[in-house]
Protein backbone atom coordinates (compact mmCIF):
# COMPACT_ATOMS: atom_id res chain seq x y z
CA UNK A 1 0.00 0.00 0.00
CA UNK A 2 1.45 3.58 -1.19
CA UNK A 3 0.24 6.32 0.83
CA UNK A 4 -0.06 9.65 -1.57
CA UNK A 5 -1.19 13.72 -0.84
CA UNK A 6 -3.24 14.36 -4.07
CA UNK A 7 -5.11 17.97 -3.60
CA UNK A 8 -4.17 18.23 -0.38
CA UNK A 9 -5.61 14.93 0.82
CA UNK A 10 -3.74 11.68 1.50
CA UNK A 11 -5.10 8.88 -0.49
CA UNK A 12 -3.48 5.21 -1.08
CA UNK A 13 -2.80 2.78 -3.82
CA UNK A 14 -1.59 -0.84 -3.96
CA UNK A 15 1.91 -0.92 -4.54
CA UNK A 16 2.15 -2.82 -7.49
CA UNK A 17 4.40 -6.31 -7.36
CA UNK A 18 5.61 -7.82 -10.25
CA UNK A 19 6.30 -11.66 -9.65
CA UNK A 20 8.81 -13.63 -11.89
CA UNK A 21 9.24 -17.69 -11.60
CA UNK A 22 11.03 -19.27 -14.39
CA UNK A 23 9.10 -21.60 -15.92
CA UNK A 24 5.29 -21.32 -17.20
CA UNK A 25 4.23 -24.13 -14.57
CA UNK A 26 5.60 -22.14 -11.80
CA UNK A 27 3.89 -19.23 -13.12
CA UNK A 28 0.79 -20.92 -13.16
CA UNK A 29 1.29 -22.17 -9.85
CA UNK A 30 1.25 -18.87 -8.25
CA UNK A 31 -1.55 -17.54 -10.30
CA UNK A 32 -3.63 -20.50 -8.76
CA UNK A 33 -3.53 -18.29 -5.55
CA UNK A 34 -4.53 -15.59 -7.37
CA UNK A 35 -7.90 -13.52 -8.97
CA UNK A 36 -8.83 -14.13 -12.11
CA UNK A 37 -6.46 -12.32 -14.94
CA UNK A 38 -7.26 -8.60 -15.58
CA UNK A 39 -7.11 -5.56 -12.97
CA UNK A 40 -6.08 -2.37 -12.82
CA UNK A 41 -3.95 -0.24 -13.32
CA UNK A 42 -3.33 -1.31 -16.97
CA UNK A 43 -3.29 0.72 -20.26
CA UNK A 44 -6.23 -1.65 -20.87
CA UNK A 45 -7.57 -2.50 -17.67
CA UNK A 46 -9.17 -5.57 -19.36
CA UNK A 47 -6.12 -7.07 -20.88
CA UNK A 48 -4.86 -9.95 -19.01
CA UNK A 49 -1.65 -10.19 -20.80
CA UNK A 50 0.75 -7.51 -21.52
CA UNK A 51 3.68 -8.47 -24.11
CA UNK A 52 7.31 -6.79 -24.12
CA UNK A 53 10.53 -7.83 -25.80
CA UNK A 54 10.97 -11.57 -25.04
CA UNK A 55 8.52 -11.71 -22.12
CA UNK A 56 4.62 -11.90 -21.68
CA UNK A 57 3.20 -10.21 -18.35
CA UNK A 58 -0.09 -12.14 -16.72
CA UNK A 59 -1.62 -9.60 -14.85
CA UNK A 60 -3.56 -10.60 -11.73
CA UNK A 61 -4.99 -7.76 -9.58
CA UNK A 62 -2.17 -5.89 -8.27
CA UNK A 63 -0.07 -8.51 -9.14
CA UNK A 64 1.94 -8.94 -12.48
CA UNK A 65 3.19 -12.34 -13.09
CA UNK A 66 6.32 -13.23 -16.00
CA UNK A 67 7.75 -16.20 -16.34
CA UNK A 68 11.24 -14.71 -16.96
CA UNK A 69 13.73 -17.78 -18.00
CA UNK A 70 15.80 -20.32 -16.07
CA UNK A 71 19.63 -18.55 -14.79
CA UNK A 72 20.16 -15.22 -13.71
CA UNK A 73 20.99 -13.72 -16.84
CA UNK A 74 17.71 -14.89 -18.76
CA UNK A 75 15.83 -14.20 -15.31
CA UNK A 76 17.78 -10.59 -15.02
CA UNK A 77 17.37 -9.23 -18.80
CA UNK A 78 13.68 -11.06 -18.58
CA UNK A 79 12.64 -8.49 -15.06
CA UNK A 80 14.91 -5.53 -16.17
CA UNK A 81 12.66 -5.59 -19.85
CA UNK A 82 9.44 -4.92 -17.55
CA UNK A 83 10.45 -2.52 -14.80
CA UNK A 84 11.41 -0.58 -17.66
CA UNK A 85 8.40 -0.71 -19.56
CA UNK A 86 6.49 0.03 -16.30
CA UNK A 87 8.55 3.07 -15.34
CA UNK A 88 8.01 4.23 -18.99
CA UNK A 89 4.34 3.44 -18.31
CA UNK A 90 4.20 5.74 -15.52
CA UNK A 91 3.12 2.72 -13.03
CA UNK A 92 6.68 1.61 -11.60
CA UNK A 93 6.73 -1.73 -9.78
CA UNK A 94 7.27 -1.05 -5.82
CA UNK A 95 8.14 -4.47 -5.21
CA UNK A 96 9.82 -7.68 -7.58
CA UNK A 97 9.35 -11.20 -5.98
CA UNK A 98 11.21 -14.10 -6.97
CA UNK A 99 9.42 -17.04 -6.65
CA UNK A 100 9.55 -21.14 -8.00
CA UNK A 101 10.76 -24.54 -7.10
CA UNK A 102 14.69 -24.77 -5.79
CA UNK A 103 17.21 -27.59 -3.90
CA UNK A 104 16.70 -27.83 -0.29
CA UNK A 105 19.38 -28.38 2.33
CA UNK A 106 18.74 -31.12 4.45
CA UNK A 107 17.24 -31.06 7.19
CA UNK A 108 16.18 -27.57 7.35
CA UNK A 109 14.20 -27.47 4.05
CA UNK A 110 12.88 -31.08 2.70
CA UNK A 111 11.01 -31.85 0.07
CA UNK A 112 7.43 -29.84 0.03
CA UNK A 113 8.79 -27.35 2.21
CA UNK A 114 9.16 -23.61 1.71
CA UNK A 115 11.85 -21.56 2.38
CA UNK A 116 11.67 -17.29 2.15
CA UNK A 117 15.75 -15.22 1.90
CA UNK A 118 16.74 -13.04 4.17
CA UNK A 119 19.80 -13.03 1.82
CA UNK A 120 19.36 -13.71 -1.56
CA UNK A 121 23.50 -14.94 -2.80
CA UNK A 122 25.42 -15.58 -5.26
CA UNK A 123 27.11 -18.79 -5.01
CA UNK A 124 29.23 -18.89 -7.80
CA UNK A 125 30.16 -15.48 -8.91
CA UNK A 126 33.75 -14.63 -8.63
CA UNK A 127 37.31 -16.66 -9.12
CA UNK A 128 38.72 -20.10 -8.17
CA UNK A 129 41.77 -19.99 -6.35
CA UNK A 130 44.29 -22.70 -5.38
CA UNK A 131 43.42 -21.41 -1.93
CA UNK A 132 39.56 -21.89 -2.53
CA UNK A 133 37.16 -19.80 -4.16
CA UNK A 134 36.84 -16.49 -3.90
CA UNK A 135 33.61 -14.09 -4.43
CA UNK A 136 33.15 -11.30 -7.31
CA UNK A 137 33.56 -8.74 -4.33
CA UNK A 138 37.32 -9.71 -2.80
CA UNK A 139 38.18 -9.09 -6.33
CA UNK A 140 36.97 -5.83 -6.31
CA UNK A 141 33.45 -5.98 -8.16
CA UNK A 142 29.78 -5.24 -7.59
CA UNK A 143 27.86 -7.45 -5.01
CA UNK A 144 26.72 -11.04 -4.26
CA UNK A 145 24.04 -10.59 -1.68
CA UNK A 146 20.61 -8.86 -1.64
CA UNK A 147 18.92 -8.26 1.42
CA UNK A 148 14.72 -8.29 1.11
CA UNK A 149 13.31 -5.83 3.55
CA UNK A 150 13.41 -7.62 6.92
CA UNK A 151 10.11 -6.40 7.99
CA UNK A 152 8.27 -8.43 4.93
CA UNK A 153 10.38 -11.49 5.45
CA UNK A 154 9.21 -11.26 9.20
CA UNK A 155 5.63 -11.00 8.18
CA UNK A 156 5.96 -13.40 5.46
CA UNK A 157 7.25 -15.68 7.71
CA UNK A 158 4.54 -15.36 10.16
CA UNK A 159 1.81 -16.30 7.61
CA UNK A 160 3.73 -19.03 5.75
CA UNK A 161 5.04 -20.77 8.60
CA UNK A 162 8.71 -20.54 6.35
CA UNK A 163 12.03 -20.47 7.64
CA UNK A 164 13.98 -17.51 6.62
CA UNK A 165 17.78 -17.86 5.73
CA UNK A 166 20.22 -17.40 2.71
CA UNK A 167 18.95 -18.63 -0.76
CA UNK A 168 21.59 -19.06 -3.17
CA UNK A 169 21.77 -18.73 -6.82
CA UNK A 170 23.80 -21.08 -9.00
CA UNK A 171 24.67 -21.50 -12.61
CA UNK A 172 25.12 -25.03 -12.12
CA UNK A 173 22.31 -27.18 -10.03
CA UNK A 174 24.53 -28.99 -7.52
CA UNK A 175 24.47 -32.93 -8.21
CA UNK A 176 27.56 -34.88 -5.55
CA UNK A 177 27.67 -35.03 -2.26
CA UNK A 178 30.99 -32.94 -2.08
CA UNK A 179 30.12 -29.89 -3.80
CA UNK A 180 26.89 -29.69 -1.33
CA UNK A 181 29.54 -29.83 1.56
CA UNK A 182 31.40 -27.27 -0.27
CA UNK A 183 28.40 -24.80 -0.46
CA UNK A 184 27.21 -25.94 3.21
CA UNK A 185 30.60 -24.48 4.19
CA UNK A 186 30.75 -21.59 2.38
CA UNK A 187 27.10 -20.64 3.22
CA UNK A 188 25.94 -21.97 6.77
CA UNK A 189 22.81 -20.47 7.11
CA UNK A 190 21.90 -21.81 3.51
CA UNK A 191 18.50 -23.09 3.54
CA UNK A 192 18.04 -23.91 -0.53
CA UNK A 193 19.76 -23.22 -3.43
CA UNK A 194 17.79 -21.98 -6.87
CA UNK A 195 19.25 -20.37 -10.46
CA UNK A 196 17.45 -16.98 -10.32
CA UNK A 197 17.11 -15.20 -7.55
CA UNK A 198 20.55 -13.17 -7.68
CA UNK A 199 19.68 -12.21 -11.10
CA UNK A 200 16.31 -11.08 -10.12
CA UNK A 201 17.19 -9.12 -7.41
CA UNK A 202 20.35 -7.62 -9.53
CA UNK A 203 17.59 -6.23 -12.02
CA UNK A 204 15.44 -5.09 -8.98
CA UNK A 205 18.43 -2.94 -7.39
CA UNK A 206 19.33 -1.21 -10.74
CA UNK A 207 16.04 -0.21 -10.58
CA UNK A 208 16.04 0.35 -6.62
CA UNK A 209 13.16 -1.63 -6.22
CA UNK A 210 13.19 -4.03 -2.94
CA UNK A 211 13.27 -8.09 -3.46
CA UNK A 212 12.03 -10.98 -2.02
CA UNK A 213 12.36 -14.66 -2.25
CA UNK A 214 10.45 -17.66 -1.98
CA UNK A 215 10.68 -20.96 -2.78
CA UNK A 216 9.15 -24.54 -2.54
CA UNK A 217 11.79 -27.81 -2.25
CA UNK A 218 11.19 -29.78 -5.27
CA UNK A 219 14.31 -31.69 -4.39
CA UNK A 220 17.17 -31.93 -2.05
CA UNK A 221 20.60 -30.33 -2.75
CA UNK A 222 23.11 -33.10 -3.41
CA UNK A 223 23.59 -36.47 -5.24
CA UNK A 224 21.68 -36.13 -8.62
CA UNK A 225 19.11 -38.64 -8.20
CA UNK A 226 15.86 -37.54 -10.90
CA UNK A 227 13.45 -40.18 -9.61
CA UNK A 228 13.43 -38.41 -5.71
CA UNK A 229 12.01 -34.95 -7.43
CA UNK A 230 8.46 -34.16 -6.40
CA UNK A 231 8.02 -31.12 -8.53
CA UNK A 232 4.30 -31.59 -8.28
CA UNK A 233 4.21 -31.11 -4.58
CA UNK A 234 6.76 -28.16 -4.97
CA UNK A 235 4.29 -26.55 -7.42
CA UNK A 236 1.14 -27.34 -5.18
CA UNK A 237 3.13 -25.75 -1.78
CA UNK A 238 4.19 -22.55 -3.71
CA UNK A 239 0.77 -22.00 -4.55
CA UNK A 240 -0.49 -22.24 -1.15
CA UNK A 241 1.75 -20.00 0.31
CA UNK A 242 0.62 -17.34 -2.19
CA UNK A 243 -2.66 -17.75 -0.94
CA UNK A 244 -1.10 -16.99 2.27
CA UNK A 245 1.31 -14.28 1.43
CA UNK A 246 -0.65 -12.32 -1.21
CA UNK A 247 -3.04 -10.20 1.62
CA UNK A 248 0.50 -9.14 3.36
CA UNK A 249 1.99 -8.61 -0.14
CA UNK A 250 -0.46 -5.95 -1.20
CA UNK A 251 -1.02 -4.56 2.01
CA UNK A 252 2.87 -4.09 2.55
CA UNK A 253 4.19 -0.23 2.84
CA UNK A 254 7.48 -0.29 1.09
CA UNK A 255 8.60 2.83 3.68
CA UNK A 256 8.75 -0.20 6.40
CA UNK A 257 11.72 -1.46 5.33
O1 LIG B 1 19.06 -32.56 -13.99
C1 LIG B 1 19.19 -32.42 -12.80
O2 LIG B 1 19.86 -33.17 -12.07
C2 LIG B 1 18.48 -31.28 -12.15
C3 LIG B 1 18.36 -31.24 -10.76
C4 LIG B 1 17.63 -30.19 -10.14
C5 LIG B 1 17.05 -29.20 -10.94
C6 LIG B 1 17.21 -29.26 -12.32
C7 LIG B 1 16.62 -28.26 -13.19
O3 LIG B 1 16.88 -28.18 -14.37
C8 LIG B 1 15.64 -27.32 -12.59
C9 LIG B 1 16.14 -25.93 -12.68
C10 LIG B 1 15.03 -24.97 -12.30
O4 LIG B 1 14.41 -25.29 -11.06
C11 LIG B 1 15.03 -24.60 -9.99
N1 LIG B 1 15.68 -25.65 -9.19
C12 LIG B 1 15.02 -26.71 -8.70
N2 LIG B 1 15.83 -27.49 -8.00
C13 LIG B 1 17.06 -26.94 -8.05
C14 LIG B 1 18.32 -27.32 -7.50
O5 LIG B 1 18.48 -28.33 -6.80
N3 LIG B 1 19.36 -26.51 -7.77
C15 LIG B 1 19.22 -25.37 -8.51
N4 LIG B 1 18.04 -25.00 -9.05
C16 LIG B 1 16.97 -25.77 -8.81
C17 LIG B 1 15.94 -23.57 -10.63
O6 LIG B 1 15.68 -22.29 -10.08
C18 LIG B 1 15.60 -23.61 -12.12
O7 LIG B 1 14.60 -22.67 -12.45
C19 LIG B 1 17.92 -30.29 -12.93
Amino acid sequence: MVVQAQEGRLTTSPVRILVATAVPAERDAVAGALPEPGGTPSPNPRDPEVRLPGVTLHRHGALDLLAAGVGPALAAASVSAALTAAALRGTPYGLVVSAGIAGGFAPAAPVGSLVLADEITAADLGAETSDGFLPVTELGFGTVTHRPPGSLVREIAAVTGAPAGTVLTVSTVTGTAARAAALRQAHPRALAEAMEGFGVAEAAAAHGVPVLEIRAVSNPVGPRDRGAWRIGAALAALTEAFGKLTPVLESWNPHDR
